[in-house]
């Protein structure tokens, strides 16, 4: 089978999340299990890029609405992620140095994504099946379907991924004519509450649509951002398929971010020892419990909860712990997250930005994961903690609710709770701390933790029968 998957990002090319490290992985994934995948994104401007060989593979040029643009898609010569990676280059519209964040990044994701499917039309033969991911990839299904330029790709099976529900790349109605010449009658497959909502259109489009848990499939039909209804009509086309985590990535005993690498037999050693240089860093107490938060600092990740949270347990759990939180995003967040610096010195600590050498250095040296989610599609950092033998403290919702099993119930190796609230969190830090104050049940849980298999071979298989089950 040939498999083009077409993203906005994908690790290491380009990562700002969760989506960059799963179509970073799946397709070498896909490939060990035998089949052919191409990788389709935009070409910003990454170190990846200049640090690579390029060749030019297609040129040519497309309307945006009324404005012609020139586009060229190049592909990496070594073939050095394990599948064809190809790029998108749109003079001035892609290649900068973000890759969201923009007033133009409408007209940037639509202009990406006829690109790919002209230069697809072009293709001598066809892929078997096209994959696509979020809101920002999404209007390619409607595209194949409907433009009458390129209905001679409808019978090309499409797949949708959903990483997050919450984002859907509403357009106004008044820029209807980016999308190719389309037929007029479709226009309610791409109406949702008098906007043009491309996740929307993509869920109705595609042949078939995932998303990264059980759970929050479930999920998305009680709280979707408004697209409620629309998953619970369109229930029988949509399927669960939890994210694995790439091992050659995310191994503790090989990880190139980190200078002591351990494996489950020198594991008390080998945390010790990333812990106390993460303390010295950033004047923390490594005889404590440490926890950390990594992660975008936005409402659905609970980030506005830390500040009280952290408060809160320092106050009234007597300072038996440390917290590290390393995050960008809402401004305000940030700003009170740094502002607690000097207040909690030697107990607490943040780094604002996004950095992902600090990242596995902190998945390494923690003892503790927190993750308060709202929202939790999958979550992966719950997966890399665990797989470095940190231990997450996670509330139960999504992929959260499916991974980590509370050490209350049987065979339990983390801490959940159930409410994004204060009190709650604060809960989950203290049961955590009085976890690690029995150094022998904590000894054990760390154990059976990195024990645990969360590679992407089931997950991978998973993909394959559903493709599978699209071809003639
Ligand atoms: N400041 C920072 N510095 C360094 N690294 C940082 C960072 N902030 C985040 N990261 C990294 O970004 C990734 C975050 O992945 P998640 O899956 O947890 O969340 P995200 O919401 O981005 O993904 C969405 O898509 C994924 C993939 O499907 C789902 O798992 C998830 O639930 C859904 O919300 C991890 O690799 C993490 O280490």
């Amino acid at each position: 089978m040939e498999i083009l998957h077409v993203s906005a990002e994908c690790y290491p090319v380009a990562k700002a999340g969760g989506l960059g490290d799963v179509v970073g992985a799946l397709p070498k994934y896909l490939t060990e299990a035998g089949h052919i995948n191409k990788v389709v994104m935009p070409m910003y401007r990454t170190k990846f890029l200049y640090e690579n060989k390029w060749e030019v593979v297609h040129k040519s040029s497309a309307y945006l609405g009324n404005t012609w643009f020139d586009y060229t898609i190049i592909k990496e010569t070594t073939n050095k992620l394990g599948f064809d990676l190809y790029l998108v280059d749109i003079n001035g519209l892609l290649d900068r140095e973000k890759i969201y964040g923009y007033a133009d990044d409408t007209e940037r994701f639509t202009s990406f994504q006829i690109a790919v499917v002209d230069w697809l039309s072009s293709w001598k033969h066809r892929p078997d099946i096209l994959h696509v991911h979020d809101h920002h990839t999404a209007l390619i299904p409607f595209m194949v379907k409907y433009c009458y330029q390129y209905s001679h790709l409808e019978d090309i099976p499409t797949v949708l991924t959903i990483h997050n529900a919450q984002y859907q790349g509403w357009m106004d109605w008044s820029k209807s004519d980016y999308i190719p010449h389309w037929d007029g009658w479709r226009w309610g497959i791409l109406d949702w509450n008098n906007m043009i909502n491309p996740l929307a259109a993509g869920i109705r489009s595609a042949w078939k649509v995932t998303t990264v848990s059980w759970s929050y499939l479930y999920e998305m039909r009680q709280d979707s951002n408004g697209l409620e209804a629309l998953f619970e009509y369109e229930k029988g086309k949509c399927a669960g398929i939890i994210n694995g985590i790439d091992s050659d990535v995310w191994n503790p005993e090989t990880d190139s971010y980190l200078t002591d690498h351990y494996s489950i037999d020198s594991l008390a050693a080998g945390k010790r020892a990333n812990k106390e240089a993460l303390c010295a860093e950033f004047n923390l107490n490594p005889d404590k419990p440490l926890f950390v938060f990594i992660g975008r600092l936005v409402g659905e990740k609970a980030a506005d909860l830390l500040p009280r949270a952290i408060g809160d347990s320092l106050y009234y759990i007597d300072q038996r712990m440390n917290f590290l939180v390393l995050g960008s995003g809402e401004t305000h967040v940030e700003q009170e997250l740094e502002n607690m610096r000097s207040y909690w010195m030697g107990f607490y600590n943040s780094k604002i930005g996004y950095n992902e050498q600090l990242s596995h250095r902190m998945y390494a040296g923690a003892d503790f994961l927190l993750m308060p989610s709202r929202v939790e599609p999958c979550g992966l950092n719950q997966l890399y903690a665990m797989r470095y033998g940190t231990v997450p403290v996670v509330r139960r919702t999504g992929g959260l609710r499916d991974t980590v099993i509370d050490i209350g119930e049987p065979g339990g190796y983390g801490i959940s709770f159930n409410n994004a609230s204060v009190g709650d969190i604060t809960h989950g830090v203290y049961r955590a701390v009085e976890l690690y104050e029995d150094q022998l049940r904590f000894d054990g849980i760390r154990r059976k933790l990195m024990e645990l298999d969360f590679g992407w071979d089931v997950s991978a298989k998973q993909y394959i029968d559903l493709y599978k089950s699209l071809l003639p």
